[in-house]
């Protein structure tokens, strides 16, 4: 039997065959749901510098940030304004902002023709001059790890690995900056940063500018608080993978109440090719993107309105 756990184990990615990583790595997965790793592929410069780029974006007057509000789109890229999104339906819309891009399709890309807001084109503010250019190569190096990262804990779990390696060859990725400003005066006990939720796909890389704030729920009720330094990894598992694992690595529902100062935490949602099948095998097929698009219709503001 699993032993229960109060605390994120941290992992060395330097020695990730030691047996105290891979034991680690099993309760994390199977048991609390998060981890932390260290001594990663990316640079922690690379992150913190993906980190000031969302911080100078964030302290754009909003007027600016409106050019490229995602409310006008059909999709989720862009900009997210303070209450855009509503991942508890108890609670009120969380007054974090978000800037999210996904995947860009080659030219050539048969995928294109099927307009699924899954794979929309991103949007890209003028200011900072290198935002895009950041964002789009950190988009590449965060999927690679996150890929090798999800087949390395699938074997660790005893699975086969390297059965994810095709599901993920154009991941309905998104990578998000979400910005927390200090906790407003007039939060109620329904207020969060972001309130309490799962993510809906299988593995999160989740980076933070290391102040402390998010909150991951124990099994025997309470919450653990988990921070990780710039350079270190919070990882956590989603909905799809809960499911397609039949409940052996589990989605953990997580939160942030709202910091004393200002905090930014850049996840990335590790999402499979939108028709991977993530139903355990013998039971009636789901399509990745049919979980992921019903999850964006429910908790983002401006979707929920129109899908009703
Ligand atoms: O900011 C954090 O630490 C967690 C953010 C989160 O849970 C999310 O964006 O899904
Ligand atoms: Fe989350």
């Amino acid at each position: 039997m699993i032993p229960r756990v109060d605390a994120v184990a941290l992992i060395d990615l330097a020695h990730p065959d030691h047996e105290t990583a891979r034991a680690s790595t099993r309760v994390g997965a199977t048991d609390i749901g998060f981890l932390t790793v260290y001594n990663t592929p990316i640079a922690p410069q690379t992150v913190a510098d993906v980190i000031a780029t969302y911080r100078r974006f964030f302290h754009l007057p909003a007027m600016q940030k409106a050019a490229v509000d995602m409310a006008k789109t059909g999709s989720n890229r862009g900009w997210g304004a303070p209450g855009s999104e509503q991942v508890d339906p108890d609670a009120n819309p969380d007054y974090k902002q978000v800037f999210d891009c996904g995947l860009e399709l080659d030219l050539a890309d048969p995928l294109r023709a099927l307009d699924l807001p899954a794979y929309a084109p991103n949007i890209w503010p003028d200011t900072p001059e290198d935002f895009a250019q950041t964002l789009q190569d950190y988009y590449t190096q965060s999927t690679r790890f996150a890929l090798d990262l999800l087949c390395a804990i699938a074997d660790a779990v005893g699975m086969d690995g390297s059965y994810f390696r095709d599901k993920f060859t154009r991941p309905m990725a998104l990578l998000r900056g979400n910005y927390y400003p200090e906790r407003p005066a007039w939060a109620t006990e329904k207020d969060f940063g972001i309130a309490t939720h799962t993510d809906y796909g299988c593995l999160t890389l989740l980076a933070t500018d290391g102040s402390p704030g998010l909150e991951v729920r124990k099994r025997g009720g309470g919450w653990i608080p988990v921070a990780a330094p710039v350079g270190e990894f919070v990882i956590n598992f989603g909905e799809m993978l809960d499911i397609w694992t039949e409940g052996l690595i589990k989605a953990t529902p997580h939160r942030v109440l709202g910091p004393t100062s200002e905090r930014i935490s850049v996840p990335l949602f590790f999402n499979p090719n939108h028709d991977a099948n993530v139903a355990p095998e013998g039971s009636p097929g789901i399509r990745a993107v049919d979980h992921l698009q019903a999850r964006f219709n429910e908790t983002y503001v401006h979707l929920q309105s129109k899908t009703g």
